[in-house]
């Protein structure tokens, strides 16, 4: 597995020059190949309009030169014409751009966009447990506009430049090479600081991205409701409003500086665009003064071109390095398409159709790779910080070997760390075994198709995610075609359906972000009602920790009755009827199963099982007992 990939995730040094290399740029053509023909439609448009705008002087020339010195009116009216014509069609001509550079700008996007939602639904868990939601957010957000940026943005500005010069100057050497050679003479006056403000331009750039990343950062962090309740119970409300103050502070200074910077060197330009239209009015002035055939039209169409000149060339002379850095973000969207789909289907995947539903385990062994840990970045989200893993042990799971029979029910149980989790990960195959494998129906499930897997298999998880929408949709999330019929019978088999027929809105309520509006135990019924109608063959269920009221764990109780009838199931027990009603109790510790057997085999035993039992289990029995 490349795990540069993942580093790749925190930003490369911010002071590193970017280069633009030709792969990069034959990809970043390749999307922009499909818009040719409106890349097509832009280039001459903006060529047309270029042209057109360089007539306006040779016009004011002939008004000067031949119209009113030979009193033509005829010719006046036409200057007068062609002086409304040139705008009136070029501002067509624009329209006409924008909406082809849009079409091509808001294309690209959509497709960098739909591409890198779906390569990061394809990822595998281990991507979204090494990173952060925001950074995810921000490269489907940002870098993908940057990346549009860089094609109708940029190219465009670099395409049209070109022309105006090239256009301009070819008009302006054919008018009197010897002026234009002048008004060229003043050109290093202005590259120069174009060159090092446009540098400072940048950074202050590349700052306010980053104060605005963080800023972005704390809000996504302190703005949902598991973020507002921590700062709530630990009443750091003025402590988050202060260090919010200080990131948008900076964002303020920054734009502050930029604008300065900004307006600055627009003054700078036009005080030696100044210096270089005066130089022509002086010395055309002097030519006309001293030699008989030289226009007072010339100069003036000379000193017209200037501003146009100037302005194009400042302008190129920092488009190469713009041009570069909006690259940057083609590349950061790479970076993510690049990174290498782990859990993929075989390529002649087979699909279950009917299924005993019989769960192998064949000396499993399974670690978390090191870069997983490593990759984590810090809350602000700018350096990395190296987080030690929690656990030393190489292996999460060490040579798991057991088999749950069609419609049986294997419990596991053990310490906290000890691996539970991990081992019902594998079946999913949310992750992948290291050595050993994971069969169902004496299939390997790397063999199986991934969608047909996801469909034997239901999974209730510890925490319940329930999307911020209506009851009903959630519920149908397990199951798209589902009649109200099918969810309301779903529902009362979990003991949910009379909860929710009392609420005002009923199935139609919505939920609150993450469930909030729902009790710990209402959204366990709920999680279990979405999983009776998906109806898999094969359950894996993570038993809440929390002792619930007597009453509430009565209701879970009788709402699993249905859940694991004819399953098979692999259940991580925390209840005392689960590990009565297993067939095989997996005791796990550091990775290995310690012990097994049926709850008495494993009492007779006296080991860690009986350890536990009478530290868990009888425990939360008796607890349930005092609270009735
Ligand atoms: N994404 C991960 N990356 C690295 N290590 C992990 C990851 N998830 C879990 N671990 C480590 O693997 C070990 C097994 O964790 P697991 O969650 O499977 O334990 P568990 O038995 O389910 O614990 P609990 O009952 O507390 O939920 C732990 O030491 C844990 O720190």
């Amino acid at each position: 597995m490349n795990g540069g990939g993942w580093r790749g995730f925190v930003r490369a040094n911010e002071d590193e020059q970017p280069t633009i290399s030709r792969m990069l740029l034959q990809r970043v053509w390749g999307y922009a190949r499909p818009y040719r023909s409106g890349i097509i439609v832009v280039l001459i448009t903006i060529f047309i309009g270029t042209l057109l705008d360089r007539i306006t002087p040779l016009l004011v020339r002939h008004l000067i030169d031949v119209a009113i010195p030979e009193r033509n009116l005829g010719r006046l009216n036409l200057v007068a014409v062609g002086l409304v014509a040139i705008p009136l069609i070029g501002g067509l001509l624009d329209i006409l751009q924008r909406r082809h550079s849009s079409l091509v700008g808001e294309g690209i996007i959509f497709d960098l966009r739909r591409a890198l939602y779906s390569h990061m639904q394809r990822m595998s868990l281990r991507f979204f447990t090494s990173t952060k939601s925001g950074e995810l957010v921000s490269r489907l957000n940002n870098d993908v506009v940057g990346s549009q940026r860089a094609v109708t943005g940029t190219l465009i500005t670099l395409i049209t430049n070109v022309i105006t010069v090239s256009i301009t100057l070819f008009i302006m050497l054919t008018i009197e090479w010897r002026l234009t050679l002048l008004a060229l003479l003043v050109l290093p006056l202005f590259m120069l600081p174009a060159r090092r403000v446009g540098r400072i331009v940048r950074n202050l750039t590349r700052s306010q991205m980053q104060a605005n990343g963080e800023m972005n950062g704390l809000m996504g962090e302190t703005l949902n409701v598991s973020g507002a309740l921590l700062v709530k119970i630990f009443g750091r409300r003025n402590d988050e409003v202060a260090k919010f103050s200080q990131h948008a502070g900076e964002v303020r200074d920054l734009g502050i500086r930029t604008a300065l910077v900004m307006r600055s060197f627009f003054v700078m330009v036009g005080l030696v665009s100044a210096v270089g239209v005066t130089s022509v009015y002086w010395f055309g002035g002097y030519l006309a003064i001293t030699s008989d055939n030289f226009s007072t039209g010339d100069i003036i169409a000379l000193a017209l071109y200037l501003p146009g000149l100037y302005g194009a060339i400042s302008t190129l002379v920092n488009t190469r390095v713009e041009l570069a850095s909006s690259l940057v973000s083609f590349e950061r969207v790479f970076e993510i398409l690049d990174l290498p789909l782990e859990i993929v289907d075989a390529e002649q995947p087979q699909i279950l159709q009917t299924i005993r539903g019989e769960v192998q385990f064949e000396h499993v062994w399974f670690r978390y790779q090191a870069d997983e840990i490593n990759s984590l970045s810090s809350r602000d989200g700018q350096e990395t910080t190296v987080i030690s893993p929690i656990t030393t042990r190489e292996w999460a799971l060490s040579d798991i070997d057991f088999t749950a029979k069609p419609g049986q029910l294997v419990a596991l149980v053990g310490p906290s760390g000890a691996g539970k989790t991990s081992l019902t990960y594998l079946l999913p195959r949310l992750y992948d075994p290291s050595r050993g494998r994971v069969l169902i129906d004496g299939i390997d499930v790397r063999e199986l198709e991934l969608d047909s897997l996801g469909q034997a298999i239901g999974m209730v998880t510890q925490e319940t995610f329930l999307f911020h929408e209506s009851l009903r949709a959630n519920l149908r999330y397990a199951k798209p075609d589902a009649t109200d019929a099918e969810l309301e019978a779903a529902c009362r088999a979990a003991n949910i359906h009379d909860l929710i027929a009392s609420l005002p809105n009923g199935y139609d309520t919505v939920v609150g972000e993450r469930g909030y509006r729902f009790s710990g135990g209402e959204k366990q019924r709920i999680a279990i009602a979405r999983v009776i109608l998906k109806n898999p063959r094969i359950l894996v269920l993570d038993e809440a920790t929390s002792a619930l009221d007597s009453r509430s764990e009565a209701l879970i109780q009788a709402a699993l009755q249905p859940l694991l009838k004819d399953r098979t199931s692999i259940v991580i027990a925390h209840r005392l009827s689960t590990i009565l009603a297993a067939d095989l109790i997996l005791v796990v510790d550091q990775g290995r199963v310690l012990e097994r057997g049926t709850h008495s085999e494993l009492l007779a035993q006296a080991g860690l099982y009986a350890q536990l039992y009478q530290t868990q289990f009888k425990e939360r029995e008796q607890a349930l007992e005092q609270r009735a």
